[in-house]
């Protein structure tokens, strides 16, 4: 198969419902990124870690079902189950919906950068999904030159 080529892009989510199928700390974790950016995140999972349970994010505890995909911009499966998330990865390209599988690149539709954001600013640092320690490495220089006292 070709090799898939990522587009940059940036979406508005403020207001748009997105789902995390998963309530581990993978789930947790891409939570509290897209919660910085507004988004009305909802999870369905069996069962759901601590920080989630005491966060004001609403969650179903139930097992996944490929209705649950209906009405939302896009989701991340966060469940630790690679059979899953492939059934989880084709019933999303089926339904419309864009897909994020959590540590699995080769199902992803979408995946997200390294972001550093400053007022209006974003930089968002991506690998194409080669290489996440790089961007990651890279968005951390690019915050420290900001963050450093000589920029300020
Ligand atoms: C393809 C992609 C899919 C996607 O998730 O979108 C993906 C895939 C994978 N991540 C892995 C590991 C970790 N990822 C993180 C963290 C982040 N991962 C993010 C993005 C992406 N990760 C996409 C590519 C982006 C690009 O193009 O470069 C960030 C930037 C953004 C976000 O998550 O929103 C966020 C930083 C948030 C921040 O700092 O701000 C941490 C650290 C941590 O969790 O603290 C670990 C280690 C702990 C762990 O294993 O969990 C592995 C296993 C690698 C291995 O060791 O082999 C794979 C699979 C693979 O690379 O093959
Ligand atoms: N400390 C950290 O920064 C991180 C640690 N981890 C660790 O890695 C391990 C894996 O963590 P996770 O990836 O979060 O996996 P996990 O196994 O902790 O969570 C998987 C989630 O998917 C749900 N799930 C599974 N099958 C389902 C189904 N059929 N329908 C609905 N929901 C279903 C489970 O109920 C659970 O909520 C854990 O030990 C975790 O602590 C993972 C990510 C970051």
């Amino acid at each position: 198969m070709k090799q898939k080529n990522y587009l940059p892009i940036a979406i508005n989510i403020t207001g748009e419902k997105i789902l995390i199928i998963g309530g581990g700390q993978s789930a947790w974790k891409k939570i509290q990124i897209l919660k910085r950016f507004d988004a009305e995140v909802e999870v369905i999972a069996l069962e759901i870690c601590d920080d989630l349970r005491k966060s004001d994010v609403p969650y179903r505890i139930k097992p996944y079902e490929k209705s649950d995909l209906k009405g939302y911009l896009m989701f991340y499966s966060c469940t630790n189950n690679p059979e899953l998330d492939q059934q989880i990865a084709r019933d999303g390209k089926e339904a419309g919906v864009l897909v994020n599988i959590h540590d699995q690149p080769e199902l992803c539709q979408f995946v997200s950068p390294a972001i550093y954001q400053k007022n209006h600013l974003r930089i968002a640092v991506s690998s194409n999904a080669r290489d996440v320690y790089a961007s990651i490495e890279t968005r951390n220089i690019i915050r420290n030159y900001f963050e450093s006292t000589a920029n300020n």
